[in-house]
């Protein structure tokens, strides 16, 4: 058995299971958190059951969502499942930042396959959230239970700050190979190639040229990627997130999909007076599962 549970907690009505594995691609385990809402349970329920994965952001665990920003109800209410993955390696053997700052390394990995010794060792995590990781679950449940989850095909992606970036570029750049049939974002950081906390990052984990970063940021996908197939992409950002001015910059993205085939396709709503917690986060998430509910056919 590839997932050890660690730990099986009945909430709303399914049951959020925390779960640990070993990643070939990362060298170490990982931990991961899956909500298997009440379709799961149900005898009835015959429909296969699609999931929304949530990329969170800088210093969380799989926990932070888990607990704050109830998806579970959403997940009941329509009938997806939800996957937390972690944020990044995790032990004594992975490179943490130098400066034991909170916006680099451990918790922090931007989600990209990092080339830059020495994090190109364990930081692999964009291959291992779109690659390995769904495999590795649909392999899991298609052994484990008779009731159909769909981790691959019917699925879509969304996260918070760092991990709204992540969802996004995890987006556009499957886009062509139709990965992911849904798309949203809470606070994403939209252009980290131009902002303190994405160039730490690109820098740290991949090279100092900036051609290099092209390929992990929204802003730059979007005018590389054709919106073939008519999607929107929801977004919102509190207008009191103290950190809107120097690192999400949301407007970039605006300003971006100008005279691309992504104009006016990407639905940015700003809530006044919402800040960067996951008050703002549980605010919004039902707006965002009635959302990905359509995309993915459940409504
Ligand atoms: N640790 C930072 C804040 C970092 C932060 O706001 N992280 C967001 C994601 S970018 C988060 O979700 N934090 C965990 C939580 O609120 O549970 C600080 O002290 O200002």
């Amino acid at each position: 058995m590839s997932f050890k549970v660690r730990q099986e907690i009945a909430t709303c009505g399914g049951k959020l299971l925390k779960l640990s594995h070993f990643s070939e691609l990362i060298g170490l385990s990982m931990d991961v958190n899956v909500y298997l809402p009440k379709q799961y349970y149900s005898k009835d329920y015959e429909k296969v059951i699609p999931t929304v994965y949530y990329l969170s952001g800088l210093t969380c665990s799989p926990d932070n969502a888990s607990e704050k920003a109830f998806w579970q109800f959403q997940a009941d209410k329509y009938g997806f499942g939800m996957v937390f993955p972690d944020t990044s390696p995790r032990g004594d053997s992975v490179p943490d930042d130098p400066e034991k700052s909170w916006d680099f390394g451990i918790a922090a990995s931007f989600y990209v396959n990092a080339t830059k010794k020495p994090y190109d060792k364990h930081y692999m995590m964009y291959d291992y959230i779109h690659k390995e990781l769904p495999v590795l679950l649909d392999e899991h449940f298609s052994e484990s239970s008779t009731k159909k989850l769909d981790f691959l095909d019917n699925v879509g992606i969304t996260g918070h700050s760092m991990g709204g970036y992540g969802a996004l570029t995890g987006f556009l750049k499957n886009y062509d190979a139709n990965r992911y049939k849904s798309c949203s974002a809470f606070a994403p950081i939209v252009n980290p190639s131009s902002v303190p906390w994405g160039q730490k990052a690109f820098k740290g984990y991949l090279s100092d040229d900036e051609n290099d970063w092209d390929k992990y940021d929204p802003c730059k996908l979007i005018k590389r990627i054709t919106n073939t197939r008519n999607d929107m992409i929801l977004i919102h950002q509190g207008t009191k997130d103290p950190f809107l001015k120097d690192n999400l910059k949301t407007d970039l993205l605006t300003e971006a999909s100008k005279n691309t085939s992504w104009e006016g396709k990407i639905d940015i709503r700003y809530a006044d007076g919402y800040d960067h917690s996951y008050f703002f986060v549980s605010t919004f998430v039902p707006d965002h599962a009635r959302f990905h509910a359509k995309n993915l056919g459940l409504i």
